[in-house]
């Protein structure tokens, strides 16, 4: 292993899933730092931004599970892997191992833009790749050969397109074409990553959910899709650590 370890930023839960395929699933975080990508409205900006480098802790596979352990492995068998993006992280293979070995089921998120082995041992994997919204640009070079990858391993994994407008739907519309095998879930966007008022965000995620349901119901290009919002965000609005 890396003698580095793992960038760690956060280790949370246990708490709900709030997003994508398994949402509702009780489970616990780790969030790695450092991020390729550096999208306009990203919720998690401290990962690669600089603004929480003092708080990177560079944690060995073991100091994590033992972590996990303090914080509820008794009562949570799921843990989430997230960033950041997590596939830069090859060293997370221990992890993932040390994990499994205690039975504990992982999930992961990731854009998709960078490939790892260890991809093949994770439980739930979403490839959540940026709409032009974000200002990224998809590198389908990358992208085409891990869905085919995990299509062949017949892995458990999906695609999640996070929402803002009718150009994020084309670019939905283009990745629902591309991959028209794998489940696609169409999550809402959150405009405002810095509203305190939970109560005020809630309102205004809830007038772009209405939105997003009432398009895409009438849309013939999504015949089989499933729309969600961030539900930790309806919950808890905009804070750390849940
Ligand atoms: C913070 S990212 C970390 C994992 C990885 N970098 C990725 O983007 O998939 C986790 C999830 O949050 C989503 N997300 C980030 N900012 C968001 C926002 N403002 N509104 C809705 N979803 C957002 C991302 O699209 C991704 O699916
Ligand atoms: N409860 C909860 N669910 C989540 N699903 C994806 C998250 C993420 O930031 O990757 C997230 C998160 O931060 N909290
Ligand atoms: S890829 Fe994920 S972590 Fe990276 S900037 Fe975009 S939303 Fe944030
Ligand atoms: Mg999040």
């Amino acid at each position: 292993m890396n003698a580095k370890g793992i960038p760690v930023l956060e280790i949370f839960g246990p708490t709900i899933q709030g997003e994508g395929m398994v949402i509702g699933q009780k489970t616990m975080f780790v969030r790695t730092a450092g991020c390729d990508y550096s999208c306009s409205w990203c919720d998690s900006s401290f990962t690669w931004d600089g603004s929480a480098k003092q708080d990177i802790r560079w944690m060995s596979a073991r100091e994590i599970e033992q972590e996990l352990d303090e914080l509820g492995t008794a009562t949570c068998s799921h843990v989430t892997i997230s960033g950041g993006n997590p596939a830069l992280i090859k060293q997370l293979g221990e992890l993932i191992e040390v994990l499994h070995v205690r039975g504990i089921e992982i999930a992961l998120e990731t854009q998709g833009s960078r490939w790892q082995d260890w991809f093949m041992d994770i439980d739930e994997l979403t490839l959540s790749p940026k709409p032009p919204s974000s200002t990224m640009i998809t590198d389908w070079t990358q992208l085409d050969p891990i869905v085919e990858k995990l299509t062949i391993g017949q892995k458990k994994f999906s695609l999640k397109v996070v929402i803002f407008d009718d150009v994020d739907l084309d670019y939905a519309r283009t990745v629902h074409r591309r991959y028209p095998h794998v489940d696609l879930y169409l999550q809402v966007g959150n405009h405002d990553v810095s509203e305190i008022n939970r109560d005020v965000l809630q309102q205004q995620l809830m007038e772009r959910y209405v939105w997003l349901i009432q398009t895409v119901m009438a849309s013939t290009d999504f015949k089989k899709v499933r729309v969600l919002p961030q539900l930790h965000a309806w919950i808890w609005g905009n804070k750390r650590g849940v």
